[in-house]
């Protein structure tokens, strides 16, 4: 199902939270809404599940307008970031429950339930704690529950606002990948909320970057990298200092231990490594304020062969790459 958004316009009070939107999401797409705090993807994605009415504009579902239609005749599929499941029934349960408040007319015969929640705890890798109880699982394998309870009901779109929110660095990764491989067995359209640049570059086929009530861009992943359409791209998804009349990533920049055509002295204040990276930060002489580079650790390995890199030293850093914008 694609979702179309025309000319959306939602304020609450004097405050501006949904500009003017206008997006296209394809049939099947995964898509990420990114943006800082209160840059208005949490209502954007409410106005799409029809749970906030907007002040102007439509949502259109297969090019026909759900404007005025009810959550309910949506066929939405939820997950949010604190997804209570019932804590007195067991996962069985909380992942039929869609299917058995459902009027007697349209409501699947038991069996059918029961073959039903099977495969989709299988679906979610979990189809051995169907006898369980909420509290007896880890956050990560709650949040698959969830899922797999919102596609019970096999809705048409799928919404998720930070479902992964709340969990650990080491779970949020694995379940990032998990709902990447998840997407490309169902295919069914899905939007996520995060302000996680990682998270929605990792995941989404297409990410639109969100920043005060406004589009800044929408794009693949990589096409957001490349291109970046405003600085505040640029400065979101990456760690970026000012160059010149642009901007240099620091993984753009190189160190070299004498000055050169186009280097800028700089005092190393601090080296981290982190796994296979090393992060160098300076500090420009030419009081250009702070800027860091990254290397990976072999090349600070062999720089160290010719060059003294004790705190405090001035080195001589060259961009290979800069970014700059037009006007
Ligand atoms: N029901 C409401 N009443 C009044 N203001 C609201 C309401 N819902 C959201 N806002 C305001 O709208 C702005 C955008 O909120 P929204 O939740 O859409 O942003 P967000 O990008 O999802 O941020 P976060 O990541 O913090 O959730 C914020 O300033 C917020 O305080």
């Amino acid at each position: 199902m694609s979702i179309e958004v025309r000319g959306l316009q939602k304020a609450f009070g004097p405050v501006v939270v949904c500009d003017h939107l206008d997006l296209d999401i394809a049939s099947g797409e995964l898509v990420a809404l990114l943006g800082p705090s209160g840059s208005g993807k949490t209502t954007l994605l409410r106005i799409i599940a029809g749970l906030e009415v907007p002040d102007a504009g439509q949502v259109l579902f297969n090019g026909e307008d759900t404007t005025h239609t009810d959550v309910r005749q949506r066929h939405v599929g939820f997950v949010f970031q604190h997804y209570a499941l019932f804590a007195h029934m067991t996962i069985f349960e909380n992942v039929a429950f869609g299917l058995r408040v459902r009027p007697k007319a349209t409501r699947p015969s038991d069996a059918d339930i029961r073959r039903k929640v099977q495969e989709l705890l299988q679906l979610v890798q979990l189809d051995s704690v169907g006898h369980r109880y909420p509290h007896q699982l880890s956050g990560g394998q709650r949040q698959r529950i969830a899922l797999a309870r919102a596609l019970a009901v096999e809705p048409r779109v799928l919404l998720l606002d930070e479902p992964f929110g709340a969990l650990d660095a080491k779970v949020r990764k694995e379940l990032r990948r998990w709902l990447r491989r998840l997407h490309d067995e169902v295919h069914l359209t899905s939007v996520f909320v995060t302000h996680d640049q990682e998270e929605a570059m990792e995941v989404a086929d297409r990410v639109v970057v969100m920043n005060q009530g406004r589009i800044e861009q929408v794009g693949t992943p990589e096409a957001l990298y490349d291109t970046p359409a405003t600085p505040f791209v640029l400065r979101f998804l990456s760690d970026v200092a000012p160059w010149g009349e642009g901007f240099v990533r620091p993984q753009d920049l190189t160190v070299q231990p004498h000055a050169g055509e186009g280097t800028v002295p700089a005092v190393l204040a601090q080296v981290l490594t982190a796994g296979p990276r090393t992060r160098l930060e300076f500090r420009r002489a030419d009081g250009g304020g702070d800027i860091d580079v990254e290397l990976p650790r072999e090349q600070v390995q062999a720089l160290r062969a010719t060059t003294s890199l004790r705190l405090g030293h001035t080195l001589h850093l060259r961009a290979e790459r800069v970014t700059r914008f037009q006007g």
